[in-house]
């Protein structure tokens, strides 16, 4: 049997996996399998260690038991330690490990998947592939804070996450963008987690989220951007604990905290409450601000990408987006936008004739970045 990479993206309800053929050209399978969030901080261990071994014995009765090369992990934050996928060892897990007060959502379950791949496989090869690492060529100022410099010395600074799918969308542009799309494009990745990206010739100059992937965008649980005030007045005035204002600000705030009715916004859509409509005008407010903020690092702008779940599929949401910023010139195709993310074209022109902007729609691909680094490592000719 043919040698396989399998790929983990474990989030903190959700395990997601695909598997590659050896030359990573083909998915050979993929799928997602949802667990009950336990209501403790930390993800439920005993639920992901079930996916996980669920997805192995998957892949073992359809490929076979020492078919698979590598396993290959998203890990959204690699911190000052790593801009580059890596095999995991050791000291690759201790380091980790230090940055998960940075991503609590997040590396918890990622960690795990490994430390739970080593016991099905204490020799097989891992590669873990950093959301951070595409944004290491953000232009130097925009990674700054405006605090004491001994804090960005000590690696206090924006690095930026969703790495992964802004990779595979920057391969993208330049094979399917018209050629006066190509050069000043902001993406826009809008699903769980949202955040957007400004690149220059396919490389991130800045992008929306920072030193955590709490910055920027309204999501599905987390607030975005955010007056550091607030977390004082919560701490100072309300008496709430650290511990209460990161459960409060990652898992009750953004969609779900503002409309009361739910965080995925295929149920907010379906509501007619009044609040759910208050949730998503302000999810497409804060996107359209956020998107003009990002113009001034690029000088310009050619284009507009959306991906991630909601960009991908919500018609209403790209609409109310661009409707913020007719200003500059954006004209949405009513019937291309109404249709784009429904069939199973992977990449779709919305902008009508005439728009001083094009804007796409392109099905995000991360597990196909995480089998190709994955690949690289392992096999690299
Ligand atoms: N057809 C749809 N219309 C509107 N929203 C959608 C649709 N399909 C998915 N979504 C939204 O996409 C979001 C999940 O995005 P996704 O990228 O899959 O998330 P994750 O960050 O977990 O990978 C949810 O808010 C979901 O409601
Ligand atoms: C970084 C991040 O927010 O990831 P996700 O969208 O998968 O939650
Ligand atoms: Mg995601």
């Amino acid at each position: 049997m043919e040698q396989v990479y399998l790929t983990l993206n474990a989030g903190s309800s959700n395990l997601k996996y695909s598997v590659y053929d050896a030359q990573v050209r083909h998915k050979l399978t993929a799928g997602k399998l949802e667990f009950k969030v336990s209501p403790s901080d930390s993800p439920d261990e005993n639920a992901l260690s079930l996916a996980v071994d669920r997805v192995v014995a998957l892949v073992e009765n359809t490929f076979g038991g020492d078919c698979i090369a590598a396993v290959g992990h998203r890990v959204v934050h690699g911190g000052d330690f790593y801009s580059q996928p890596i095999l995991v060892d050791e000291e690759v897990l201790v380091r980790l490990k230090t940055l998960i007060p940075l991503a609590p959502l997040h590396l918890p379950a990622e960690i795990n998947a490994v430390e739970i791949i080593r016991q099905h496989y204490p020799d097989m090869a891992q590669v873990v592939c950093f959301d951070t690492a595409f944004h290491a060529t953000q232009m130097p100022l925009a990674q700054w804070f405006a605090l004491p410099r001994a804090l960005n010395e000590q690696g206090v600074k924006r690095y930026g996450f969703h790495g992964l799918s802004y990779q595979y969308i920057s391969t993208q542009l330049a094979c399917v963008l018209q050629p006066e799309h190509r050069a000043k494009v902001i993406v826009a990745h809008l699903g769980n987690g949202a955040s957007l990206c400004a690149m220059q010739d396919g490389k991130s100059v800045t992008t929306t989220m920072g030193f955590t992937a709490l910055d920027g965008l309204v999501m599905g649980t987390r607030c975005g951007e955010l007056d550091a005030g607030v977390v004082l007045h919560l701490c100072q005035q309300q008496g709430m604990s650290l511990n209460e204002v990161q459960q409060l600000l990652y898992k009750q705030s953004g969609l779900l905290g503002v409309s009361g009715v739910s965080s995925d916004m295929r149920e907010l859509e379906r509501s007619c409450k009044p609040e759910a409509l208050q949730a998503r005008q302000l999810f497409c407010l804060r996107a359209a601000q956020k998107l003009a903020g990002l113009i001034p690092a690029l000088n310009g702008l050619d284009a507009i990408v959306f991906c991630g779940g909601i960009g991908e599929h919500s018609a209403a949401t790209r609409t109310m987006i661009c409707d913020y910023l007719a200003w500059l010139g954006v004209k949405l195709d009513v019937h291309a936008n109404s249709v784009a993310g429904a069939g199973t074209q992977s990449i779709n022109r919305i902008h009508a004739e005439g728009s001083a902007l094009g804007v796409y729609v392109i099905a995000t691909n991360e597990e196909l970045m995480i089998a190709q680094q994955s690949a690289a490592l392992v096999s690299p000719h």
